[in-house]
């Protein structure tokens, strides 16, 4: 029978070997697993025990013993705190590759794929594109991984695109409310819990909606607003969302209510216009169910608009209160235009983008193809998209609300068959019926977005079973500081 080595309390010296997908290090104590907390890769610490189970343990940074040279002093003054940012305390380039190394261990260790090199593609076209290392060349000259035999000559991970200033990047904040004596706060939550940090900046944001946040508290202090406590289920206000249009400069405030009347809503309307000046729209959301789910179902536009607008690569876009939409424009546009390089298009092809949200995608790849079909299961967002659509001249796009693994069985048996299939699903990945559905259906091409590694990796292990290759992966940094990546992977059938 092995035995803990440690114990609560106990402070141990510990090196760090490593660190796990939320971003605590990995420490090493008598060959004991220690998670702590803002440590980094290739330091000593001296830690405390804080909690000892059968295989592993926490521990709490006490002292830096030796620092890494990736160890950057974090900007944010609640960085310690709050628990938006798990990587302020790591230098950007270092993020970006372990960002790419993450990624490269969920494809080994789930989808159980071989990486090619070590992300300098070794045997890279001439032009300087990237392709697999001994690559076939599929015929419209995109690179593949799989040779002529059928051979994976290993997955392309290229480096991760980062950003040039990756501060203030982020277009949507959604900030729970709540009560302290001093009145209305307003944060992100604390790391681990749903305490609430109160907060007058968050540094990746963009001002804009920092100076929203800013306000609205103000202004619910100002008129006696009582926050929402998930304890008790009372009081008012549960969420602010802020958005604002990056290029347009248009702003949302949506406030998210515990019931549907808002005391002296008329003052708030004009309190939040005063002060405000780019607001554009105003929305209440009502949700008076005891969820962590931020947002009800009922959503009335209190006063202006029901949409603000954006712009990704002269593509125009209105995005409604309900509707999903990347949260780093510049980032954004880098995926996008690889999904589009990634599917080949020649302007005949028909593509079905599953997962559309607002038709963003869709609209990006309409500009290449003969057809595309976009499906959704927010009826909102598909509305967003039909309008979207309108909005840019784009004629050859069509858009249905429904689950992705309903629609498109049925869309299947009505007799469309794509040549290629782009999905970017939510962070669970997508759903068994519609890979199944992918491999019944045979497109050349399959695009995969994801936000998240490990299911990635799972349903790339499905497609791979099926038939499919899996050729080249562009991990994006769309949420710098934190420990998310955005990734684009390029598949082709095979068989
Ligand atoms: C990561 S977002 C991507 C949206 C869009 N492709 C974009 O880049 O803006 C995932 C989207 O999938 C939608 N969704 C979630 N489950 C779905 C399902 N079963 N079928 C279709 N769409 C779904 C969500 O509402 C959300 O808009």
């Amino acid at each position: 029978m092995s035995v803990v080595p440690v114990s609560k309390n106990d402070e141990v010296v510990v090196d760090i070997v490593g660190l796990t997908h939320d971003g605590e290090g990995v420490g090493r104590a008598d060959g004991f697993t220690l998670f702590i907390q803002g440590a980094l890769p290739g330091e000593r610490v001296r830690a405390k025990v804080l909690k000892v189970k059968k295989q592993y343990g926490y521990a709490k940074l006490m002292e830096m013993v030796v620092a890494s040279a990736e160890r950057v002093d974090a900007p944010c003054a609640i960085y310690k705190q709050c628990g938006g940012c798990q990587l302020q305390h790591m230098d950007y380039a270092a993020q970006l590759s372990w960002k790419r190394q993450h990624v490269v261990d969920n494809l080994e260790r789930i989808a159980k794929l071989r990486v090619a090199g070590d992300g300098v593609v070794a045997a890279a076209a001439g032009d300087g594109a990237g392709v697999g290392a001994s690559v076939g060349t599929a015929d419209n000259g995109a690179g593949v991984g799989a040779s002529a035999d059928g051979v994976n000559a290993g997955v392309v991970v290229h480096p991760t695109i980062g950003m040039d200033d990756p501060w203030r990047y982020r277009n949507k904040a959604q900030v729970p409310m709540g009560m302290e004596a001093s009145g209305l706060i307003g944060g992100f939550y604390a790391r681990g819990s749903h305490r609430i940090i109160d907060m007058n900046e968050c540094l990746i944001q963009h001002s804009s909606n920092d100076e929203i946040i800013a306000r609205v508290k103000a202004i619910g202090r100002e008129l006696g607003v009582t926050a929402y406590s998930e304890e008790t289920g009372r009081g008012l206000l549960r969420h602010v969302m802020a958005r604002v249009g990056v290029l347009s400069g248009e702003m949302m405030v949506v406030l998210v209510t515990n019931g549907s009347k808002i005391p002296a809503v008329e003052r708030w309307i004009e309190r939040i216009r005063e002060s405000v000046p780019g607001v554009k729209s105003i929305v209440q959301n009502v949700n008076t169910r005891k969820t962590n789910v931020i947002f009800g179902d009922e959503t009335r536009v209190l006063w202006g608009s029901d949409v603000i607008y954006d712009e990704l690569d002269g593509i125009r876009f209105a995005i409604s209160a309900r509707s999903f939409y990347q949260v780093n424009p510049a980032q954004t546009v880098e995926l996008y235009r690889q999904a589009v390089d990634y599917a080949g298009l020649t302007g005949t092809e028909t593509v079905i983008d599953a997962y559309c949200g607002i038709g963003t995608i869709s609209l990006f790849l309409a500009r290449r193809a003969g057809r595309v079909y976009g499906v959704e299961i927010v009826p909102e967002a598909i509305e967003d998209a039909k309008r979207n659509a309108e909005l840019n001249g784009i004629g050859n796009a069509t858009f249905e609300a429904g689950a992705a693994e309903v629609v498109i069985p049925r869309w299947r048996k009505e007799g469309i068959v794509p040549d290629v299939i782009v999905v970017d699903p939510p962070r669970k990945g997508c759903d068994a019926e519609l890979l199944e559905t992918i491999l019944a259906m045979q497109p050349e091409r399959v695009v995969y977005v994801s936000c998240n590694p490990s299911t990635l990796a799972r349903d790339l292990r499905v497609l791979e079973d099926g038939g499919y290759r899996t050729v080249e992966v562009q991990p994006v940094d769309m949420f710098p500081w934190t420990v998310h990546v955005e990734c684009c992977v390029s598949l082709y059938y095979y068989k």
